[in-house]
């Protein structure tokens, strides 16, 4: 049986199948025309704080018929397990209060992360940030690694094939703000970054997560150095960026647009040629 870490959403909404079905030029049974299928693929998605990264991947997993979802956040969170090794350096080097209780529990618990307390240090200078994430990327680079490979077997084991019932598009899409920095561009076969007006993401922070205006600020002003989310263009122009999604509609304008781009061969990157 395949065992996938809890980071990892499999969605059973509509299949492959049902998408070619629907798709008016395709043959019932077969992946729709020109999308990536046939073949195994992994679509990185960066973007800003806001943005809709997290909205697009569902999308992309609930209406558009992709394998699975993996959110980056979510695996660095499960990097902190209690007691493991991360755990211990960042005490290390943040001290002993981003533990809960100040590391000062009992003595028999394994230690844990207080992720407010290291967030209120990180979050707020960015070389502390540089130093968090020396220790914590490798951890998630290979639990991400791990998880594709995982994927990657299973959908081996099925016959590889999108055209059995409950067949879906062999596309897991991997959701990381940092996907560039992280250098986990080489896990992916495409990179899509999820942009949107600064209003509309100031916007969206402040309705959906309570945020004032200044804290929203804040953190989209935080990101502005990352690779893939203040310098799209740029990245565009180097090839690192396949594809850029403008969110800044309605949700079925976004959804109609990751359709499009799934099946647009120019959102991912060239194909390898056989060796
Ligand atoms: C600082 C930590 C403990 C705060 O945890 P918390 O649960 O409070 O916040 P959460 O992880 O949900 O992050 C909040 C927002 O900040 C963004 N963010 C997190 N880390 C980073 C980073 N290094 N650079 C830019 N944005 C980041 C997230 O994408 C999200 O939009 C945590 O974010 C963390 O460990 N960050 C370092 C690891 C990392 O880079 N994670 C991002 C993807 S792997
Ligand atoms: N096209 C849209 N129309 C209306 N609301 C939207 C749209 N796209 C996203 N939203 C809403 O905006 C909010 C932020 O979106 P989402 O959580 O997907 O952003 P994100 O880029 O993943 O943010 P984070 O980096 O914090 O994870 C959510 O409440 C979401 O429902």
């Amino acid at each position: 049986l395949l065992s996938l870490p809890a980071t990892t959403t499999i969605a059973s909404c509509r299949t492959a199948m049902e998408l070619a079905a629907a798709e008016p030029n395709t043959a019932p049974g077969e992946p729709p025309r020109g999308t990536a299928a046939p073949s195994f693929k992994v679509l990185g998605v960066c973007g800003g704080i806001g943005s809709g990264k997290s909205t697009a991947c569902k999308l992309l997993v609930s209406s558009c018929g992709c394998l699975a979802h993996i959110d980056a956040d979510k695996v660095a969170h499960s990097v902190y397990a209690p007691g493991s090794r991360a755990v211990e350096d960042v005490a290390a080097r943040f001290g002993e209060g981003v533990l809960k209780n100040g590391g000062k529990g009992d003595v028999c618990e394994p230690r844990e992360i207080d992720r407010k307390q290291l967030g209120a240090i990180v979050f707020a200078d960015r070389s502390a940030m540089a130093d968090l994430e020396k220790i914590v990327w490798p951890h998630v680079g290979a639990a991400i690694g791990d998880t594709i490979g995982k994927l990657r077997e299973e959908w081996e084991r099925s016959g590889g094939t999108a055209d059995e019932p409950g067949g879906r598009l062999p596309v897991v899409v991997l959701e990381a703000a940092v996907l560039l920095d992280a250098g986990w561009e080489d896990l992916a076969d495409g990179v899509w970054a999820v942009t949107v007006p600064r209003e509309d993401a100031l916007r969206r922070l402040i309705e959906s997560r309570g945020l004032s205006e200044a804290e929203a600020a804040k953190r989209i002003d935080a990101q502005a150095s990352c690779r893939g989310i203040g310098n799209v263009p740029e990245e565009v122009a180097a090839g690192a960026v396949t594809g850029v999604v403008a969110n800044d509609g309605s949700l079925s304008d976004l959804e109609r647009v990751l359709r499009e781009s799934l099946e647009d061969p120019s959102f991912w990157k060239p194909a390898k040629e056989p060796c």
